[in-house]
């Protein structure tokens, strides 16, 4: 990676009685779009604080443009803030909140005016400057938090949970904005989020948390195909996690054995025979059969139910030992399959396409 512009080493932050971030390297280059995910109480909330200076680390260090931030307060870092709840002032007007950070920095009366419409316009609000907040709706709300944060033209905008609060295609709009907005400015966006829809539509690099450490930092095609742990595979909810044993080297293969069965997974060279192995199978790279027999390199399993997302569709498969797969295709395939709850199926794959999980250190 080039310069580090954001640079988090050894992170950590103990609140009473919980270690909330357990020590976190990450290096964020200057314009990328990271989008930090994990269950809830993953820590990742935290460590966005922790960035914008509403939180000191309890260790470690956090660099910005290679200058720690040790003892340097949120006002004057340069990391602006929106949150899901946006803290806008409800006495003041659109174009007041937009230029209230301005005011915080002292800036004349005439700047401070232009420059909020400026930003009111360049987030399609023009016209919307002498309004109070409660007059707007909740698009147009999350629009002047942002346009709020932007106006001082920080080097870096930290996100929460920001479109949450939104309904549905509300949130779609906005995606498409925060992706248009981060195209323009090319500053650094840090965006801390529960949805995967948007973590993968809009991030540069996914960092996925658990626990208050990070798991998986990477592009989002490499953490959706190449899931660093169980904890990543199971998280991304797309991919089918087998278990068992290695048992025997095939070449580039080697066979894991487990309670679904014998099968061959790419594997990289000298990979530790006797050993436990799993491996996932990405939910779009199964084929689908209805039957009883199973292939070679397949397994029978019967449909629990289907599921539409937008034109894919999932459909749920329980295996023999209790275990849940899933099969996601365009919808016209799944059509012509006729499949109904209780059907029975074949599953097969590619063997090329399994990833087998890297050993625990
Ligand atoms: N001020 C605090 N005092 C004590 N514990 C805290 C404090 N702030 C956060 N925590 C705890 O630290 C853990 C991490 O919190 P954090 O808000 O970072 O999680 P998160 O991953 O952002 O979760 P969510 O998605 O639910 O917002 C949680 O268990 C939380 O209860």
């Amino acid at each position: 990676m080039s310069f580090a512009f954001v640079s988090l080493q050894g992170v950590e932050k103990k609140f009473p009685g919980h270690h909330a971030v357990r020590g976190i390297d990450l290096d964020i280059a200057a314009g990328e779009f990271i989008a930090i995910m994990g269950p809830s109480g993953c820590g990742k909330s935290t460590t966005l604080r922790m960035i914008a200076g509403l939180d000191e680390p309890s260790a470690g260090e956090i660099f910005i443009g290679g200058k720690s931030m040790r003892g340097i307060p949120a006002f004057q870092r340069d990391t602006p803030m929106v949150w899901q709840s946006l803290a806008l002032f409800p006495f003041l007007t659109v174009a007041e909140n937009v230029a209230f950070p301005l005011r915080m920095k002292k800036m004349g009366a005439d700047v401070r005016k232009k420059r909020a419409l400026e930003w009111l316009d360049r987030l399609g609000l023009a016209g919307m400057a002498d309004r109070h907040v409660s007059q707007l709706s909740g698009g147009q709300r999350q629009r002047v938090a942002i346009a709020r944060a932007l106006v001082t033209e920080p080097s870096i905008l930290l996100l929460d949970e920001p479109l949450s609060a939104l309904d549905a295609h509300l949130r779609v709009r906005m995606q498409t904005e925060l992706a248009r907005l981060h195209r323009e400015l090319r500053i650094t966006f840090v965006y801390v989020t529960h949805a995967q829809s948007e973590a993968f539509a809009l991030a540069d690099r996914i960092v996925v948390m658990a626990d208050g450490l990070i798991q998986q930092a990477g592009k989002p095609q490499d953490v959706y195909r190449a899931p660093a742990n169980a904890f990543v595979a199971n998280f991304i909810g797309t991919n089918n996690l087998v278990t068992g044993q290695a048992k025997a080297h095939d070449g580039e293969f080697i066979t894991v054995e487990g309670p679904l069965g014998r099968f061959p997974v790419k594997a990289p060279q000298g990979w530790p025979l006797g050993t436990p192995a799993s491996f996932v199978i990405a939910a779009d790279r199964v084929a689908l059969q209805p039957g009883e027999a199973p292939g070679a390199a397949g397994i029978a399993g019967t449909v629990l139910g289907l599921e539409f997302v937008g034109s894919t569709q999932t459909v749920f498969i329980e295996l023999g030992d209790g275990q849940e797969f899933r099969v996601q295709k365009q919808q016209h395939e799944i059509e012509s399959l006729n499949l109904a709850p209780g059907q029975r199926v074949n599953l097969s794959w590619d063997p090329q396409q399994t990833w087998l999980l890297p050993q625990a250190t």
